[in-house]
């Protein structure tokens, strides 16, 4: 998986880098702004051409790209094309002084705005804006001169990036929104482009909160190039107004220097990943057997989960629980409902194993099979005395803990019980969607949604960390940024944006889907972090390989395909 820092890490790995020699701070910002315009170029073609002989580009992208007519062009073709930079305060706005540099080098015409003092930049921004000044002029960023930016074709924004530690003040939250404005002005079609140098002014690094009133003071970005790896704020809070994220080098090593840099911090609970394909090196491949036998022998060497169901009206939540588990490769999979339920559980299921489970004591006499290893709660289970008892008599059984999803009503159940609560122990997982975790957690849900004011603000990574703590289990935070977190302070986001994005997730089921995934992978001896991480990421991967127009049923169908791909 990859590492994704806080603001401090990267800068002690800048620190660390600079002392040991290997690199100086003005070779970081070069290398930096080489990345960015190289993404730009990559991003879009059409701008390099520049670079023959110094004449504005010919062909029109716009039209090719958007379909966008040339009379929506708001300068003379024959001109140069048109960039600004907005420089700030600091190494960001330095950053921007140099690509600022490059590109009026390549043909274009470039404006440079500065908000601050220049007398005050650090070192290597200074060198770079009195380099810049020798090319061309560098126009103070206040009120007025804001409305000059316009609209051009070419927008960077190099404000702030992951030094921004405190709220804006209202002056320069006043020029963001006229800024913002002029890039997503709805009756002006959007042929500019903008390019956030590291991430979208306003934006925490650290939590993706906004350090402005709210997003629509930021400058939504088509492309964020950031260096050597995406820091946690570019996964958290709004990441649509990141547009395109594109992770540049640095020219230093990667994840071995980063373990290094880490070398003297707490080794877990500072650290976020971002769960990837990785998690299918060779070491873990998802076909194997967990359960400490070397080949499956037969069907029960694969594990036999125990999927409870609600009654006849919410009965086909658990159907699909149990086809993800089934699918994902647990050996058997039962599913217990009420007995007014089996007709027409067994009518619907056929692998599936259907049981009635009238109440907590018949649940107790199917547990006294210890060959059922893993359970799953929740899905469309119901909120009555029945189903609280079940949960209790699932979760009490600490002789034999089962690992247990809890999710849906489960949740719920939990949440008005504190003494139920008190029973979670090391092989739950607790799978909360944002309404479910406020349920369960208020006080660390209210703290999340406090807009940022002043440092350090609190993400959802935090308040999924302090939630796995407080409930002694993992927790699965559900969203397009799905953030998991073990008791132990490991903590990693399944994202499904940007390259990922597959918003057509977001449908009725598919979360008891993704329920049904990880108990299939718990019944197959996965630890709870390792099976919420596994089965959140191939949730996603199903619904990118599916595609637009995926319902919940479809999900765990398309598990087969998305396994062959990646050649298990
Ligand atoms: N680290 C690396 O390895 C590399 C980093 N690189 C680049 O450096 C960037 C980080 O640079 P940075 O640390 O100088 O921070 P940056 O975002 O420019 O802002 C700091 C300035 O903002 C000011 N300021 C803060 N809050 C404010 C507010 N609310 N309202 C107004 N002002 C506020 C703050 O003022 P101060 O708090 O000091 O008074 C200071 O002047 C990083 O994003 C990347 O682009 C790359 O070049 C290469 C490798
Ligand atoms: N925009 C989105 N993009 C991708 N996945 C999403 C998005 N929004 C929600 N999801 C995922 O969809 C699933 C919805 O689960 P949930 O809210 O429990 O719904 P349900 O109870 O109907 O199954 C979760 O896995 C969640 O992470
Ligand atoms: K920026």
């Amino acid at each position: 998986m990859t590492e994704l820092l806080t603001a401090a890490q990267m800068r002690a790995l800048e620190a660390a880098a600079i002392a040991s020699g290997a690199v100086t701070g003005l070779e970081l910002m070069e290398r930096a702004w080489q990345g960015v315009v190289a993404a730009i170029f990559e991003e879009w073609p059409d701008f390099a051409v520049a670079t023959e002989g110094g004449a504005a580009p010919q062909t029109d992208f716009y039209d090719a790209k958007h379909g966008l007519p040339p009379r929506y062009l708001d300068q003379d073709e024959s001109s140069a094309w048109r960039a600004v930079v907005l420089c700030g305060p600091g190494n960001n706005g330095g950053d921007g002084f140099v690509v600022a540099r490059l590109l009026h080098d390549v043909g274009w015409a470039v404006e440079v705005y500065l908000y601050g003092d220049p007398a005050r930049l650090p070192q290597g921004a200074r060198l770079n804006y009195e380099r810049w000044c020798e090319l061309g002029v560098v126009t103070p960023l206040d009120h007025k001169s804001c409305e000059w930016v316009g609209t051009p074709t070419l927008l960077i924004d190099a404000l702030f990036g992951t030094g921004l530690t405190r709220a804006l003040p209202d002056d320069l939250q006043g020029i963001f929104r006229i800024i913002a404005g002029l890039v997503t002005a709805p009756y002006h079609p959007r042929y500019r482009r903008c390019v956030a140098v590291d991430l979208p002014s306003g934006i925490d690094a650290d939590t993706g909160k906004c350090w402005a009133a709210d997003f629509t003071s930021v400058i939504r970005a088509d492309l964020s190039v950031t260096f050597l790896t995406a820091k946690i704020g570019h996964f958290l809070g709004d990441p649509f107004s990141l547009g395109k994220l594109v992770v540049k080098p640095l020219g230093l090593p990667g994840e071995p220097f980063l373990e290094r840099g880490f070398h003297n911090e707490p080794p877990q609970d500072r650290r976020v990943k971002l769960v990837d394909q990785r998690l299918f090196g060779k070491a873990t491949p998802i076909l194997r057997n967990r359960l400490g036998k070397a080949i499956s022998w037969n069907k029960f060497d694969n594990g036999h989960a125990l999927i409870l169901s609600g009654g006849i009206a919410s009965a086909g939540a658990a159907r699909l629980a149990a086809r993800g588990a089934l699918r994902i490769g647990a050996g058997v999979v039962t599913v217990g409902c009420p007995p007014a339920a089996l007709m027409v559980q067994a009518a619907q299921l056929t692998a599936v194993i259907v049981r009635a489970v009238r109440d907590a004591a018949a649940l107790d006499a199917v547990l006294a099979d210890a060959r059922i290893n893993a359970l799953c709660l929740g899905p469309g289970l119901g909120l009555g005395a029945r189903e609280a008892a079940l949960v209790a008599t699932a979760l009490a059984r600490r002789r034999e803990p089962r690992a247990t999803v809890l999710d849906a009503d489960a949740l719920t159940l939990i949440a008005r019980d504190a003494a139920l609560f008190d029973l979670l122990h090391g092989d739950c997982v607790l799978t909360p969607h944002a309404g479910e975790f406020a349920r369960l957690f208020p006080d660390l849900a209210a703290k999340v949604a406090e807009p940022a004011t002043k440092g350090p603000t609190y993400s959802k990574v935090d308040a999924t960390r302090d939630a796995a703590k407080r409930a002694g289990c993992v927790v699965l935070f559900k969203g397009p940024d799905t953030v998991i977190a073990a008791p132990d302070g490991r903590c990693s986001i399944n994202a499904a944006l940007y390259d990922r994005a597959a918003p057509w997730l977001a449908t009725a089921g598919s979360g008891d889907v993704l329920a049904g995934f990880i108990t299939g992978l718990l019944a197959r001896g996965f630890a709870p972090m390792d099976a919420a991480e596994t089965a959140a990421w191939l949730h996603v991967e199903c619904a990118r390989s599916f595609g637009p127009g995926l319902i919940a049923e479809d999900v765990p169908e398309e598990l087969p395909k998305v396994f062959r791909a990646l050649g298990l």
